[in-house]
């Protein structure tokens, strides 16, 4: 897939890859999607900590920049492509972790399905601790995209060193370890529908299937599912201190990034003990409410990584939201939720669907507003709305 000029692919050829049936705006994606899946995977994924308002916040921080155009750029031909941990990405965009999001897909296995979807298109995907299927399965399906493997930091050494040897081997070209998730934060549309113990059946792949926590069960996880879960609970969260940083840090060679950074001076000390580079993201809200939209974090966070990437995610709807979080310091831009709901509504081809069109709309925009490369999206390029 090129990032090329998409005019006459839209108007002459149709933009391949885009299906007709399938809307290009999120709101209808979203409402489409609210449709078609169960009721309980539905709350699990639109739903965030609190009262949501967080969660809303993240969208509409976007409506506080303002982009302006400049003329004279001869931008016929833009470059979306970034060079990041020593491989091309065809654009600054990623799949953000998801997890449980086997159940978006019909079949059940939406982990597959989206890493068809990131071998097809070349976006790289962060695939979940907690997949519905093994790691193993989900890398088998990237083609030559690159794969990273996000960390839940288990609070069994052991088990962590085993899940980072167990991604290296599967041929996983980086480890994003989450660091706002130890706990699981204040989810009423969750408790409502006492969703955690029946969702958290279908995401243990990774752990039924490892050597290390099949060790510390009495009976295999196949004979006692009750007893497998409840080991589960014991080992999964970690608050981690900054003590832990080394030892993180020595689980691997491959690329450390570390997600769920909003304070510049978290940035500064995890860049200090050596990430390759920082994840800005609250989670989607999904974790803390009451707090400040991660896009009004990523300038402080940028500035304090001091040239270090910086990934990003919470709240991205558009192709323009792309455009602005990259010229306010983003390496690369996360997609999260609508790469969910496009699953549900399409699989594979739906998650082709929704990044064909927020690719070609940033490609677009950076054609109109004269911004031809990622190297001219600067800070410059945008302005607060009053
Ligand atoms: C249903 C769901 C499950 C998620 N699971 C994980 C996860 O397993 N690991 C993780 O690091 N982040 C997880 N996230 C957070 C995303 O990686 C990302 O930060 C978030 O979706 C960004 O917000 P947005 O989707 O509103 O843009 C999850 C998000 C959603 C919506
Ligand atoms: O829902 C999430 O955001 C998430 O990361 C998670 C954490 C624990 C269990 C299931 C999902």
């Amino acid at each position: 897939m090129t990032f090329g000029n998409y005019q006459n692919e839209i108007y002459l050829n149709g933009l391949g890859g885009v299906l007709p049936e399938l809307p290009m705006a999120h709101a209808e994606l979203e409402e489409r999607a609210r449709a078609a899946l169960p009721p309980s995977v539905w709350s699990y994924v639109a739903g965030g900590a609190g009262d949501e308002r967080t969660q809303r916040a993240n969208v509409t921080a976007f409506d506080r920049w303002g982009l302006i155009p400049r003329m004279f750029v001869g931008a016929a031909e833009r470059d979306l492509s970034v060079e990041l941990f020593g491989r091309i990405w065809p654009a600054p965009v990623f799949l953000a972790p998801i997890g449980v999001i086997g159940l978006c897909a019909q079949d059940g296995h939406g982990d597959l399905a989206t890493a068809r979807a990131a071998a097809r298109t070349g976006v790289p995907m962060v695939a979940s601790t907690l997949s519905v299927d093994p790691l193993e399965q989900v890398a088998g399906e990237l083609g030559g995209t690159p794969g990273f493997f996000q960390l839940y930091p288990p609070a069994d050494r052991d088990l962590a060193a085993s899940l980072v040897d167990r991604a290296e081997k599967a041929g996983y070209t980086g480890i994003v370890v989450t660091l706002d998730t130890w706990v699981t934060g204040w989810r009423p549309r969750d408790l409502a529908t006492a969703n955690f113990p029946q969702l958290r059946g279908h995401c243990l792949a990774n752990y039924t299937t490892d050597p290390v926590f099949r060790a510390a069960l009495a009976r295999p996880p196949e004979e006692d599912p009750q007893a497998t879960v409840l080991h589960w609970v014991q080992v999964f969260g970690n608050p981690l201190t900054w003590d832990d940083l080394p030892w993180l840090r020595s689980l691997t060679n491959l690329p450390l990034i570390v997600k769920g950074i909003c304070h510049p001076e978290d940035a500064r000390r995890a860049k200090d003990g050596g990430v390759d580079a920082i994840y800005c993201s609250n989670h989607g809200g999904r974790q803390a409410n009451g707090g400040l939209p991660a896009l009004d974090c990523l300038p402080g966070v940028v500035q304090a990584a001091d040239g270090l990437p910086v990934l990003f995610d919470s709240g991205v709807r558009s192709g323009t939201d792309i455009v602005k979080a990259l010229a306010l310091g983003a390496t690369a831009v996360g997609i999260g939720r609508p790469y969910a709901y496009a699953l549900a509504l399409g699989g594979t081809d739906g998650i082709v669907h929704v990044l064909r069109t927020l690719l070609a709309e940033a490609d677009l925009l950076m054609a109109v507003d004269g911004y031809p490369t990622l190297a001219a999206l600067t800070p410059d390029a945008l302005r607060p709305v009053h």
